[in-house]
């Protein structure tokens, strides 16, 4: 053979000859390939613009139903395979190059789909090839996949429930006048759309009424999101609360992520521990307020997220806002509807319904208690630095120490000290210097009890600063 020549072999579809034809070795490649997947895969389908089905081959169409493919021909696609995926193909344009269809009974097919375009590049068609139907030799990946499904649709359900307020206004307890007037300002707070301010020590409810007033507004079937200030490190927190783009962070974020006032869209974000956030945050927190519009950490496109804010804050915020600690005009703006959530020591005529109310709760768990009026009459004198949330912890503990049916002076006694700081101030063999060291030890304890063990948050609430709350603490003894 002389170079530049090809000789006309005697099989016509020798390769040799076919390659020094560029335009029909395309052509005799798609016709290859076509045969070859129409003999090896389980079926073939191909569907109009209308995702209407315009040829099936037989045993495609015998494995539903269809004695000829003539009967399947024209019908929607979905009507013949059930959970045919051809329509997207042909509304999209994009090829699904791998999948996995349910069939009939607990069968599964792996399937391939293809847009059908014409010379204008316009999609008229789709086809569709459904590789196998015995996805033994594929079972690690298929038992993977099904988990991983299965997985997704608990977290997806999950954080669907966590999204749901966990509180009505049937769940604050009290008929006292206190916590009447309470409900009563959270109830209109419900029907308004403004920002909401909740005041009050820690364990006075105000994350139940925030989830009371979401429940009861107009945005009650969208989420309501919460976020704990004090409890995210500052770094993260704007990521966190605005988002943050693919690539502005490294290590794990580096997808990027939605924020929190994203994912409220439409619905509430709850603030808690308001008196936290950082300076540099509050200011861009105001911009959201007043705009309704923000940008996710590392992008240049604004997002709007129509949000209502519920914040809340166990600190004296005005204080704050008189240290420089937090900016006036964003106190000024969330200082619309602000309820006051009254301390336990104020509203002792609340404590039968309280108590009641706890031991139901734990019936389920620890059996049906009671509590003498006695007891109940004890826990009158306490002061209650935790509020309700301590008085839970406190029957709690009651209930798991004692085995009486009704709860006595004596088992609350072993728990709660009531003479406490009094006692401290007023023991009688006592000097003044001793006296004042169990003061400041007990106060610092309950400061710190009240917090959740957080120094920062102890410390604010004592109106001193967290290094003179660390030396106090190493001198008095107490370990952190
Ligand atoms: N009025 C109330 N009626 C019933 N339960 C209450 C009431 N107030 C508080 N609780 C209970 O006390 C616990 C703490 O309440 P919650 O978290 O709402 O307090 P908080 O004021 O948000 O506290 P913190 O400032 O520490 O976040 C929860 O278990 C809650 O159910």
């Amino acid at each position: 053979m002389t170079s530049g020549s090809v000789a006309r072999p005697e099989d016509p579809l020798d390769l040799t000859y076919l390659l020094a034809d560029y335009d029909s070795v395309r052509q005799w490649a798609i016709q290859s390939m076509f045969d070859t997947m129409e003999d090896f895969c389980e079926g073939t389908v191909i569907v109009d613009h209308e995702a209407r089905i315009v040829w099936i081959n037989a045993r495609y169409a015998a494995r539903f139903g269809f004695a000829e493919p003539a009967g399947a021909i024209g019908r929607p696609v979905e009507e013949v395979i059930q959970h045919s995926q051809m329509r997207e193909v042909v509304k999209s344009g994009k090829p699904q190059l791998l999948d996995i269809m349910p069939a009939a009974g607990h069968e599964s097919l792996v399937v391939t789909r293809l847009p059908l375009k014409n010379k204008g590049g316009q999609v008229v068609g789709a086809i569709g090839f459904a590789l196998f139907d015995q996805l033994q030799s594929l079972s690690p990946i298929v038992a993977k996949f099904s988990q991983l499904k299965k997985e997704l649709a608990n977290a997806q359900a999950s954080l669907a429930q966590a999204r749901k307020p966990k509180y009505s206004f049937s769940s604050f307890i009290g008929t006292g006048e206190a916590a009447t007037e309470v409900k009563r300002r959270a109830q209109r707070a419900a029907q308004m759309d403004s920002p909401v301010l909740l005041l009050g020590e820690t364990g006075t409810g105000k994350e139940v009424l925030a989830h009371a007033i979401h429940a009861a507004s107009p945005r009650a079937d969208k989420p309501l999101v919460s976020i704990n200030m004090a409890a995210i490190p500052e770094t993260l927190l704007e990521a966190e609360l605005f988002g943050a783009a693919p690539g502005a962070y490294s290590g794990l974020d580096r997808k990027g992520r939605i924020g929190k006032f994203e994912l409220a869209d439409g619905g509430t974000l709850f603030l808690d521990e308001m008196g936290e956030l950082p300076l540099a945050l509050q200011s861009k927190l105001l911009r959201v307020l007043q705009d309704k519009e923000f940008e996710a950490l590392g992008a240049n496109q604004v997002i709007r997220a129509d949000v209502r804010i519920i914040a809340a804050t166990s600190a004296r915020l005005l204080q704050r806002v008189e240290a420089g600690a937090f900016r006036a005009d964003l106190f000024y703006r969330l200082n619309v509807l602000t309820i006051e959530t009254p301390p336990l020591r104020d509203r002792a005529e609340d404590l039968p319904a309280l108590c009641q109310s706890v031991l139901d709760d734990l019936a389920l768990t620890c059996g049906v208690r009671h509590i003498s009026s006695a007891a109940v009459e004890y826990l009158r004198h306490y002061h209650w630095p935790g509020n309700v949330r301590e008085l839970r912890n406190v029957l709690e503990r009651a209930i798991m120490l004692s085995d009486r049916a009704e709860l006595q002076v004596d088992d609350l006694a072993a728990l709660i000290d009531v003479g406490s700081l009094r006692s401290a101030l007023t023991a009688p063999d006592q000097d003044y210097h001793s006296a004042m060291h169990a003061f400041e030890k007990r106060l610092i304890e309950e400061a710190l009890q009240a917090a959740g063990g957080r120094a920062t948050l102890a410390a604010q609430r004592l109106g001193i600063g967290r290094a003179t709350l660390y030396k106090k603490m190493t001198a008095l003894g107490i370990s952190r």
